[in-house]
């Protein structure tokens, strides 16, 4: 399927990522659409963390090209505001003294700078954030005395907060509970409809037609990507989960 390169949201062109001398992501060469709700799929291990932070260049690759709407990844200046990110909930280690209000109010900064403080404005957008994910009664709570799953939910209100283009989310469903997942899900649709683009590394091949419409099945290549209706068949899982062929019985 060929699009005009403008209407690319990301560019990843030859990406190779190792750790210590060890390739993870082989070659990757993918091409996300503007506007799409995409899932990464993949078994454990596949590489899917490595190239959500890859794309963001929290990894040095080996070799390769990250592009976002045209712009390399190093040019921050003029992504700050374009790309968010949803880390995965239990990969930060919050050592530190912040409430949940202070957390989402980090959404802002790209807009306003490091030195200038939130206003009262911020702070009403904030909460609405909050509100939108069910953690409005928790703004004053130490974002260390949450669970797993609630933590989740600040880190995607953070998100909301930015108004960017394009969101990253690692595993945001991880540790939620139905109705909550059922609610993000209700978000991330929300923001496809206003024309942003929405990544989501995703575990539960079951629910993939119903949320996304664009899919990614990676296993260190990239084995397939395209619309849902295309590429999200048995043969590709069969490749891309090529030991684990018991999950794919219910999903297609
Ligand atoms: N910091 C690291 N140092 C060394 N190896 C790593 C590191 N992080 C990840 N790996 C390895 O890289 C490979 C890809 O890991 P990654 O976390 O990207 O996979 P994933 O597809 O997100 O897996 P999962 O579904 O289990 O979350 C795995 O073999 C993992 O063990």
């Amino acid at each position: 399927m060929e699009l005009n390169t403008l209407n690319y949201a990301v560019q990843i062109e030859a990406l190779t990522v190792a750790y210590d001398s060890k390739p993870v992501l082989w070659d990757i060469d993918l091409n996300i659409p503007k506007g799409k709700l995409m899932a990464i799929i993949g078994p454990n291990g596949a590489g899917k963390t490595t190239l959500i932070k890859a794309m963001l260049g929290l990894l040095i690759p080996v070799s390769g090209k990250v592009r976002f709407f045209k712009e390399p990844i190093d040019n921050l200046r003029k992504l700050k505001n374009k790309v968010a990110y949803v880390p995965q909930s239990g990969s930060v280690d919050w050592d530190f003294p912040a409430t949940v209000l202070d957390i989402v109010l980090m959404g802002c900064y790209g807009r306003l700078g490091f030195i200038k403080r939130p206003g009262i404005k911020d702070k009403e957008a904030a909460m609405d954030s909050l509100k939108k994910v069910g953690m409005e009664d928790y703004a004053l709570r130490q974002i260390s005395q949450l669970s797993g799953g609630q933590q989740q939910r600040v880190f995607l209100a953070r998100a909301l907060m930015q108004d960017a283009e394009i969101y990253l989310m690692d595993e945001p469903f991880k540790g939620v509970d139905v109705q909550t997942e059922k609610a993000i899900i209700l978000l991330l649709k929300e923001l496809k409809e206003s024309g942003k683009t929405v990544v989501v590394v995703h575990h539960d091949l079951q629910t993939v037609p119903e949320y996304f419409d664009w899919v990614t099945l990676i296993n260190i290549k990239v084995i397939a990507s395209g619309p849902v209706e295309e590429v999200f068949h048995e043969q590709n899982l069969k490749t891309a989960y090529r030991s684990t062929g018991n999950l794919l019985k219910n999903a297609v």
